[in-house]
């Protein structure tokens, strides 16, 4: 350590990026990360190959989510970093000065856009000065800033443009693909339909890009998600490199993996207490007596974890058929879930329609006469329902759990309230909207307009230039 009068931080400080046009921002100060971070979003590439820049748009305050500042700054590198939650991001580093404390000095900053942190920089030791000492018992040595500082900073407003948009789907023509893109047109955007399978693409350059049949497509405003089941993994890679060319997708990739791992989705929605029918999973053949039990015994629903449309869910009304169910869906190596049977639901759920935080629409389902499935598939019929403040609320909150902005939560009704059985990322819009009577497409492209940003001009220059720049 070197000798003389220390410079001691506290492991909060509030701290000024001058050069990002940033008075004010509340850092963790972390010892154990290298690399300090910065909680951005919308982050695109722009600028000539020989200077190349990032544009990014930063929320400093955690509670004011209106207050937001477009900011941009030279790359300096791209860099794989793993965050503390354990999952490897490319992220473009950006050098920028920092303000603490009267002092002012270049740091490395890599941008990321994950999801909710309290702290919307993580000032890493890598920034620190030789003499800068960290007290982990206290918080705010240096001065204290505030967010009004950002008072009188001009106001960004989203603009009502054309936007360009893609419709990923591997079925351009069903119901839901055909009222996208006549809602978006509708509204004057221009929307193309991309067959998920067959996008590609080069990881690690600083332009990233998506080619498609021998040709590198154009830099959309916004993507809309439709990924089936099947192409689950894929869909979700062709999703984050579209997310890394700046467009906004309408739902992320990482809320979609959560949503469609239906272990992942149960205990998520489990630890934010929301209720949900008794459910119980194993891996060994050995524990089917068990698992049973832990659903309270028979009568149970067992469920295939790859199930759609009602195809693999089957009630056993007695323990021993439980048991040989079990046995047989082992033998087929198959994963599956055990669930407690709601029977006052009598072959009924509702389907609660989510953008945005909101419940804009629902539908009950109900089986045909001596089913217990109520999708449309295995002849269950729809029509319009007003849910229960509990139920909106319910499915408001599963949706925000998993990190979808778009969402099809399923609930069934039980004597004590609603339970959700499952969260659909790519919810169908034919039987909603035929229930509702609702315009849900125009709703989704009416959403989208508004999470798109203002272009500024020189976002015209990217546009059409089809660089590639490799930073080794
Ligand atoms: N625990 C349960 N108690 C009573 N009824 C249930 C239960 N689980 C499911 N059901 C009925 O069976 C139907 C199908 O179940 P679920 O939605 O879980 O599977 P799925 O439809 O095959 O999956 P996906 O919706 O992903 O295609 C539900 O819509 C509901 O009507
Ligand atoms: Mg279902
Ligand atoms: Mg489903």
């Amino acid at each position: 350590m070197p000798d003389g009068p220390q410079f001691e931080l506290g492991w909060e400080e509030w701290l000024a990026l001058p050069d990002l046009g940033l008075p004010a921002i509340k850092a963790k100060i972390d010892t154990g990360a290298k690399t300090s971070a910065l909680h951005a979003s919308v982050i695109e590439p722009f600028g000539p190959v020989t200077s190349p820049q990032v544009r990014f748009l930063i929320q400093p305050d955690p509670n004011n989510p209106a207050l937001e500042v477009t900011c941009s700054a030279p790359v300096v590198d791209r860099r794989e970093v793993t965050s503390s939650n354990g999952e490897t991001e490319l992220r473009y580093v950006i050098e920028t000065d920092v303000e603490m404390g009267g002092r002012r000095w270049p740091i490395q900053l890599t941008l990321t856009n994950r999801e909710s942190m309290t702290y919307r920089m993580l000032f890493g030791r890598g920034a620190m000065q030789p003499d800068m000492v960290v007290d982990p018992n206290e918080s705010f040595h240096m001065p204290e800033l505030s967010y009004k500082l950002y008072k009188g900073l001009p106001k960004k407003k989203p603009v009502k443009r054309p936007l360009r948009i893609a419709l990923l789907t591997r079925e351009p023509n069903n119901y839901s693909s055909r009222r996208l893109v006549e809602a978006a047109r509708k509204r004057g955007h221009v929307i193309e339909t991309i067959d998920t399978a067959r996008c590609y693409m080069q990881i690690g350059t600083l332009d990233p890009q998506v080619h498609y049949d021998g040709q590198a497509l154009p830099r959309y405003d916004a993507v809309i998600p439709r990924i089936g089941a099947k192409i689950t993994d894929y869909g979700m890679a062709v999703l984050r490199q579209f997310s890394n060319t700046g467009a906004v997708c309408l739902n992320e990739a990482g809320a979609i993996g959560r949503s469609r791992d239906k272990l992942l989705a149960q205990q998520l929605l489990a630890r934010a207490k929301i209720a949900m029918p008794v459910t119980a999973f194993a891996h060994s053949p050995k524990d089917t007596k068990d698992l049973i039990g832990l659903v309270d015994g028979a009568p149970v629903v067992l469920k295939l974890l790859t199930s759609t449309q009602g195809r693999g869910v089957v009630l056993a009304e007695t323990r021993k058929a439980a048991e040989s169910l079990v046995d047989a869906f082992r033998g087929l190596d198959a994963n599956f879930l055990v669930q407690e049977f709601v029977e006052e639901a009598a072959g009924a759920d509702v389907r609660a329609f989510v953008i945005g935080n909101k419940v804009v629409g629902a539908m009950k389902r109900q089986a045909q006469k001596g089913e217990f499935r109520s999708n449309l598939h295995r002849g269950g019929t729809a029509s319009s329902v007003r849910l229960t403040a509990d139920e909106r609320e319910t499915a408001r909150a599963a949706a925000k759990v998993l990190g979808l902005s778009v969402a099809g939560v399923d609930l069934l009704q039980t004597r004590d309230g609603p339970k959700v059985l499952e969260v659909n990322s790519s919810p169908g819009l034919e039987g909603i909207e035929n229930a509702s009577g609702k315009d849900i497409a125009g709703q989704i492209i009416e959403h989208l307009e508004r999470q798109v940003r203002p272009l500024s001009s020189d976002r015209e220059t990217t546009l059409r230039s089809n660089r590639r720049i490799n930073v080794n």
